[in-house]
């Protein structure tokens, strides 16, 4: 039964009043209001928009029309209904917690529940339900104030949700989301940014960046940039800028952004995203420097579509060719000259590409105009990730160039650039292969060492193009000389080596031989004149003189060396004596160069004297005390010493050694008016002779008069200017100068009257036979005649007879050298001839012309 409640109080309508007022308010429930009457607050309850009641012990004692309708029950049948009975199961047990509760809340706080009201329909909707005690006791009135919070609910749920949405993707944001303020500080940031910027949280980055401008961007310029778009534009698109990372790195990103304002228009915040973009930009500095490297790469490359039609080439190829790129795009590839490949070669070089991956190989290019090049090409797949080919890509190099230098090197390797004659290495293949055939035809192979005897004064005296010029007729003179199957080389230097192969007997080496001589003693026309240059020829056959190459080409020296010992226009066949000979001078060349060293050398002197036993000067003579092989003549070792140009040092020796005994001899009151020492060819062409000489009278004390210098006529040949030049720097020293072995050389009248000369030296061969000779005689007599009609003094040398000296005599030759007045003397008794000999001494004028020059 549903028990009556007792009339509201007086109070009651106040109370609702009170609470409609404050329905928000979590205060303590207002006093019932004065001075309204009763029926008044009735009628405001009633209109109330929401549902009011009054519960004892959770029963409705009261309701308004709101609540009525917010059920959809009569207010009569709301009264005396539990308020639970009109919520949802779960609803009402929190309800009906608030309701027995009551006693707690009288004079406390109003508790306020969201329960689901039950409509009468079936629908539900959301409440608020406000209670609030009205009195105390076992049995409290409370009064609740239902407000409809069903569509204020579902937007609020609409909205968190939303929120959750927009926060997931905030948080979740693959791209960096910020808001930031104006004056460079964080507000809000995802993980993302924190995760670009190297962060281990969006708080850290917040936290770490006070100053956007200077520790964000590694431009500290970009800021201010990005400000001015917002300033400007009110937002920032596709802002690239490198940045800073938390670990020092740096990376790219590019931001959107906009400017977020207030009501008044004024900046609130920036709120933007961010992008790393350093991969995207690293591949596309990739693609950007792939590309400079496809057009700059001295390659020429050509991208070709899987059916070989041309997809592009660089501009190296169009260089390379001379095919334009627009002309070839799209077409069938034209790699090859034509007539050169098979014509389906490029098809052949795919078909291999797609089998192994690469095609490397030499090609002959095609060209827009001219020959075809030589190339190198490698062809390689361009494949999809399944591995089918998309494209082909052919690199080519001209090695048009590097083909001919390979083929220059190969001929430099094995011929002679000067002559292109077969080099040393060529040569003694070939003579190899000759001695294999005679070893199989029983014949013999001739070897012909040839060394052109004069070479070295052509060389010195009229330059190195002369030289060439000699080097290159001679080699075609000696090709000329042999027939085709033979072999002419060129060692090296001035030195030639002729082959003749499958010999029958040895004639063979001399009569060619001798049409090698014949040949080249004809002059060589060099730049206006003619010179000559004869070789020496050493023979060796196979197997007779040598079984192995470098043996019979060792042996050919050595006969070779023989030839030009026994003088011009010889050759010589090899025999083992010579072997032991050449092994002789070896040894002794050794020797010589130890000679200087051990003080072995020393000066023998031979007195000059007038037809009145005047002493007019003596001769230096140089002699080689060997300490096994005794005292060796010049004649035996002076050759050598030129030839290994030991001559310069040994001479430098002989003129201080004679100076200083001139002057020891002064000293110990002995007085020779002159000394004359030798001058060998070589020691002529010696640069620093004239001011060797010129130190050696300086610091020896003697008066250049003193000094006469004996040169042989070999001087005047070759470069005479330099030999004029020369003689004249001695001159200007004072020396005189005497030609030595004068009427056995090359003398050309011409050059006598150019020369600065003092004295011919009649050369002993004339004056050997002079009274038995008509010839010498009248050779001996022109001399004579000679050197009175230029101005020369005149000495005979070899006077070993009273007679030769009468004869001399009479044919107005006054001065004479000769074993008749001295062999040549060791110093010590060259002193004693000195003190011993009645000889009247002349003083240097006494040398001048003993007969006047004539008008
Ligand atoms: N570059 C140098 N050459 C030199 C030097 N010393 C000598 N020589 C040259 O060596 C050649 C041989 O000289 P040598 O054996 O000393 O013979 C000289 C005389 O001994 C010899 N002579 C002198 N009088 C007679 C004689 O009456 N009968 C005879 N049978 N021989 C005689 O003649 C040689 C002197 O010759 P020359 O020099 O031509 O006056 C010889 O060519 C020397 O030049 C040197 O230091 N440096």
């Amino acid at each position: 039964m549903v028990q009556v409640p007792p009339p509201p109080p007086t109070g009651f309508a106040d109370h609702a009043s009170a609470a409609e007022d404050r329905e928000a308010g979590d205060g303590p429930a207002p006093s019932i209001a004065e001075g309204l009457s009763a029926a008044l607050f009735q009628s405001v309850v009633e209109a109330l928009p929401v549902g009011t009641a009054l519960l004892r012990d959770g029963v409705i004692v009261h309701a308004n029309a709101t609540l009525a309708g917010q059920i959809g029950e009569t207010i009569d049948t709301l009264i005396g209904s539990p308020l639970t009975s009109y919520l949802t199961p779960a609803d009402a047990l929190a309800v009906q917690k608030v309701v027995e509760g009551a006693i707690a809340l009288h004079g406390g706080v109003p508790v306020r529940r969201i329960a689901h009201i039950r409509h009468i329909s079936g629908s539900e909707r959301v409440y608020s339900l406000r209670f609030s005690p009205l009195d105390n006791g076992p049995h409290p009135l409370l009064v609740v104030i239902t407000r409809d919070m069903t569509a204020q609910v579902a937007a609020e749920n609409a909205l968190r949700a939303a929120e959750g949405k927009y926060r997931a993707i905030f948080e979740n944001a693959v791209e960096g989301i910020y808001q930031s303020t104006p004056d460079g500080t964080y507000l809000d940031v995802n993980p993302a940014l924190a995760r670009i910027y190297g962060y281990a949280s969006p708080a850290e980055l917040i936290a770490h960046f006070t100053d956007i401008a200077s520790q964000l961007y590694v431009d500290g310029t970009k800021r201010g940039e990005f400000q001015r778009l917002m300033r400007e534009t009110g937002e920032v698109r596709d802002f690239t800028a490198e940045v800073w990372r938390c670990d020092g790195h740096t990376i790219w990103i590019t931001e959107n952004a906009r400017c977020v304002r207030g009501p008044d228009n004024e900046v609130l915040y920036y709120e933007g995203t961010v992008e790393d973009i350093t991969a995207q930009r690293q591949s596309q500095e990739t693609m950007r420097l792939l590309g400079k490297v496809f057009t700059s790469i001295a390659e020429g490359i050509v991208l070709l579509e899987r059916d070989l039609t041309v997809r592009t080439v660089n501009p190296a190829f169009e260089a390379m060719t001379g095919l334009l790129r627009q002309d070839m795009e799209g077409r069938p590839a034209r790699l090859f000259a034509s007539g050169l490949h098979e014509n389906d070669f490029l098809a052949t070089v795919a078909a291999e590409v797609d089998r192994a991956g690469l095609w490397r190989g030499e090609i002959w290019g095609e060209r827009r105009e001219g020959p075809p090049y030589s190339g190198e090409m490698t062809v390689t797949a361009v494949r999809t990730r399944a591995g089918e080919t998309t494209h082909y890509v052919a690199a080519i190099t001209d090695i048009t160039k590097r083909k001919r230098d390979e083929e220059h090197i190969r001929f430099q390797a094995n011929f002679d650039m000067l002559t292109h004659l077969p080099n040393r290495h060529l040569i003694m293949d070939r003579l190899e292969q000759a001695m294999h055939q005679a070893q199989r035809t029983g014949r013999q192979v001739c070897v012909m060492f040839l060394d052109l005897d004069r070479f070295k004064q052509i060389n010195d005296s009229y330059g190195h193009s002369a030289g060439d010029e000699v080097l290159k007729l001679t080699a075609r003179r000696l090709r000329n000389c042999v027939r085709i199957s033979d072999s002419v080389g060129r060692l090296g230097g001035d030195e030639f080596i002729v082959i003749l192969s499958n010999v029958e007997d040895q004639h063979a080496g001399a009569y060619i031989a001798e049409k090698i001589l014949y040949s080249l003693s004809e002059p060589f026309p060099i730049g206006g004149t003619e010179v000559f240059c004869i070789p020496s020829v050493g023979i060796t056959y196979f197997p007779d003189h040598g079984e192995t190459a470098p043996d019979l080409l060792r042996n050919a020296d050595v006969a070779m060396y023989h030839a030009k010992q026994g003088g011009e226009r010889r050759y010589a066949i090899f025999t083992p004596d010579m072997a032991r000979r050449s092994l002789a001078l070896l040894t002794m060349e050794s020797d010589l160069r130890h000679a200087l060293a051990r003080d072995e050398f020393e000066l023998h002197f031979q007195p000059k004297v007038r037809a009145d036993l005047t002493l007019i000067g003596a001769e230096a003579l140089i002699r080689w005390r060997h300490p096994e092989k005794g005292l060796i003549n010049p004649g035996d070792f002076i050759p050598l010493a030129e030839e290994s140009g030991l001559i310069l040092p040994i001479g430098r020796w002989t003129l201080r050694e004679a100076c200083d005994r001139v002057m020891s001899w002064r000293a110990e009151g002995l007085t020779i008016p002159s000394v004359s020492v030798n001058v060998s060819p070589r020691q002529f062409q010696d640069q620093t002779l004239v001011e060797t000489v010129r130190q050696i009278l300086v610091e020896t004390g003697l008066e250049p008069e003193a000094l006469d210098l004996e040169i042989t006529e070999t001087v005047m040949t070759g470069d005479v200017e330099h030999a004029v030049g020369t003689l004249r720097a001695l001159k200007d020293l004072g020396v005189t100068l005497s030609i030595d072995d004068f009427g056995t050389g090359y003398s050309s009248l011409n050059y006598l009257k150019t020369f600065p000369i003092d004295t011919l030296k009649i050369d002993q061969t004339f004056v050997r036979d002079v009274l038995h000779s008509g010839k010498d005689a009248a050779i001996v007599s022109t001399i004579i005649a000679l050197a009175r009609n230029l101005g020369f003094s005149v000495v005979a040398e070899g006077v070993e007879e009273i007679e030769q000296a009468e004869f001399l005599g009479s044919r107005d030759c006054q001065n004479f050298q000769g074993f008749l007045y001295s062999r040549p003397l060791p110093p010590a008794e060259f002193t004693t001839f000195l003190r011993t000999a009645k000889l009247e001494t002349a003083t240097p004028p006494d040398l001048v012309p003993s007969i006047a020059p004539g008008p």
